[in-house]
């Protein structure tokens, strides 16, 4: 696991400069927005020199009443859609979905997707350099919330000149930040979509997390999230972490079907070999530690369990009652990480949402990701016909 190259930090001294869309701008071309104040945080204090990363695709109306906001999940960052390249680390994870004559038709909508606060992949996080330029965040790096998240979408927003989103939608963690969006600022959030995710984390989320967050901080390499100047990094706990959370974004039947009991080649789980099931999770650490910080894993993920829309709004059904969008609400049948029953009290609760939509997958909660046929659907369903 240690010969596995870390995710590169940011480098220190490269911040490149805010950019709007511009006429001519190829599409997914990652772009930076720079907070013009210091970000203020809900657990206290403020972030200063926040930027967040962003990609858009298509072309805005001159009242960019066309906007969408895809707002992507965990592990996931701004290349929703386009190939593998200088920049993008994995080609674009709803690349079906989003282009010309797709659900989000590029020749109709401008599509807009941020890399989340705390994030890895453009945006301010752990590995991004303090605004004094002379060290990274590191563990200094402030606990940041969902809200705060989105405060610094919002920002955004305002600089794109975007004064209500046609379409929010996410899943997951992303769909945490649509439902943010659609209760924080219901007048900006024109239609939401909401997949595979929930109203507020729940104890066993939680507890599958905080599993995770354990092995990262157990790892020697660790040092407090104090390791990115190292020259090593907590590779060997976020391959944990990534193993762990594997097994919970598939179903059970997908893994018995997929590799059932066979050893992986030639080798024997009785005398040092694998399992395929415990090689194909080796292959998704593997993968991970190659494109991911771990410190930004861990902001990412306290922020996913500290996730509830009713914190300080009277409680989950108070919070569900402020949202005035047309609501879509989907879940994953065979998803045991985010039940749909989570999903129902969603639906049940949002104004305008319709009945639950369930996506029918073996894929368990990455469904979400995978079942973009299904979730083309849905979206065209929100959006309407031309
Ligand atoms: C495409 C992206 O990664 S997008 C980047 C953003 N990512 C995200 O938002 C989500 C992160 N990723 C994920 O959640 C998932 O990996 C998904 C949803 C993207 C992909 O799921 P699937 O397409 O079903 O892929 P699956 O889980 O079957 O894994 C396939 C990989 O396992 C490998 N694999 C399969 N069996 C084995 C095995 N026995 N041993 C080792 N590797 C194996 C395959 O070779 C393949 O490798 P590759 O991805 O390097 O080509
Ligand atoms: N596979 C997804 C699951 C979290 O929703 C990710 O890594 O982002």
């Amino acid at each position: 696991m240690n010969a596995v190259t870390a995710a590169p930090a940011d480098p220190l001294p490269r911040l490149p400069a805010s950019g709007a869309w511009r006429e001519g701008d190829p599409p997914g071309r990652r772009r930076w927005h720079r907070l013009r104040r210091p970000l203020p945080l809900e657990a206290g204090g403020e972030l200063p020199g926040v930027r967040l990363a962003f990609e858009t695709w298509g072309r805005p109306a001159p009242d960019a009443s066309n906007a969408v906001l895809v707002l992507h999940a965990l592990t996931g960052d701004s290349h929703v859609a386009g190939p593998a390249g200088p920049g993008h680390p994995t080609p674009g994870w709803w690349d079906g979905l989003v282009g010309p004559g797709r659900a989000l038709d590029t020749d109709r909508w401008f599509v807009v997707a941020p890399n989340v606060l705390g994030g890895c992949q453009g945006s301010t996080g752990p590995a991004s350099p303090r605004p004094d330029g002379t060290r990274r965040w590191g563990g200094a790096f402030p606990f940041v919330t969902q809200r705060d998240q989105v405060a610094a979408e919002r920002d955004l927003a305002d600089a794109l000149g975007i004064e209500t989103w046609a379409l929010v939608i996410g899943g997951s963690m992303g769909g945490m930040r649509a439902l943010e969006w659609a209760v924080s600022y219901p007048e900006r959030t024109g239609a939401l979509l909401l997949l595979a995710t929930t109203a507020a984390a729940s104890a066993e989320q939680i507890a599958w997390a905080s599993v995770q967050l354990h092995a990262i901080r157990s790892d020697p390499h660790w040092r407090g999230g104090d390791y990115h100047d190292t020259g090593s990094g907590p590779h060997a706990g976020l391959g944990l972490a990534r193993r762990l959370a594997h097994v919970t974004y598939r179903s059970e039947a997908e893994l018995r079907l997929r590799f059932g009991r066979a050893p992986q080649g030639t080798e024997h789980p009785w005398y040092g070999g694998r399992y395929q099931v415990e090689s194909y999770l080796d292959h998704h650490a593997e993968k991970l530690i190659r494109r991911f910080d771990a410190a930004s894993y861990v902001v990412l993920t306290e922020a996913m369990n500290a996730h509830d829309v009713g914190r300080d709004r009277g409680g989950v059904r108070a919070a569900l009652r402020r949202v005035t969008a047309p609501t879509l609400v989907a879940g994953v049948d065979s998803d045991r990480l985010y039940p749909l029953s989570q999903q129902e009290e969603l639906a049940s609760g949002i104004p305008g949402a319709d009945r639950l939509r369930v996506i029918e997958s073996p894929y368990g909660h990455d469904g979400f990701l995978l079942e973009t046929e299904q979730v083309g659907r849905l979206v065209r369903e929100l959006l309407g016909p031309d």
